[in-house]
């Protein structure tokens, strides 16, 4: 059976208002993504990643053409509708952590569940597996003050991934981590991808990511310029 494509992009153009004109920050852009992949968007700064990511996650909509997301038209959907497509569906990753500071490590990954309708013995077996994945265990009663850089990325991994959403979006996600870190948690990322069937969609110009990579789509001044199955460079841990 051929794997269930959970993006579905067609023709999708993105335009900006800037003064009396438009820019064009996406332009064109027909791609799939399937259910599995561990792909980028790659390019140089201004090339339109963020955007189409933002499209993907469904918290922007196309000026033209149609973004299906699990099978669902994104434009077509009321505020409250893609709130309940990403909150079931789409884990989201950024380059700053955004965890809160007053709450401990349990409750930043406890809170992505506080939407769903979960019991509170069924929310601790999930939110202990996920600090689990990331090897978190230990710090769940700690403030996010007392955690190092990669720790607090690794906390936010778990809260992405604690819903078991079935797309991961991770933006620049080791922007603000050394090396030894990145590796860490790209492993821990390949690892839950191969384990748990997560699509990861990464924007990055981190050659490290690229590393890891199973699929590059490049884009430049917002078009598609090339789409790359890779070998990853890295093997799984
Ligand atoms: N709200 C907006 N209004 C006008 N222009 C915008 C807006 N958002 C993005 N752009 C422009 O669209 C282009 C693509 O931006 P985008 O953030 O998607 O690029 P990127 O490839 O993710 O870059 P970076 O790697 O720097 O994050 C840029 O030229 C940006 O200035």
């Amino acid at each position: 059976m051929e794997t269930e494509k959970i993006v579905q992009l067609k023709n999708v153009t993105k335009r900006y208002p800037v003064g009396n004109g438009e820019f064009t920050a996406l332009e064109n852009i027909t791609l799939d993504f399937r259910r599995g992949e561990f792909a980028g968007l790659v390019g140089p700064s201004g090339s339109g990643k963020t955007t189409l990511l933002n499209i993907i996650g469904s918290l922007d909509s196309p000026t033209e053409g149609q973004a299906l997301v699990m099978g669902q038209d994104i434009a077509s959907l009321s505020h409250k509708e893609s709130a309940r497509l990403r909150n079931l569906h789409i884990g989201f990753i950024f380059q700053v952590f955004n965890l809160l500071p007053v709450y401990t490590v349990y409750e930043n990954v406890e809170f992505a569940l506080l939407l769903q309708d979960k019991s509170a013995a069924e929310r601790k077996k999930a939110v202990m597996e996920a600090l689990e994945w990331v090897g978190l265990q230990s710090m769940a009663d700690k403030k996010p003050a007392k955690l190092s850089g990669g720790e607090g990325q690794r906390v936010a991994i778990a809260r992405a991934m604690v819903k078991r959403p079935d797309i991961l979006i991770a933006d620049e996600p080791t922007a603000n981590l050394d090396a030894k870190n990145a590796h860490a948690i790209l492993q821990t990322m390949k690892t839950l991808n191969r384990e748990l069937k997560t699509t990861f969609l990464f924007s990055t110009h981190d050659e490290k990511v690229m590393q890891y990579l199973d699929r590059m789509v490049h884009l430049a001044d917002g078009k598609l310029q090339e789409d790359e199955l890779v070998v990853p460079k890295t093997p799984a841990p």
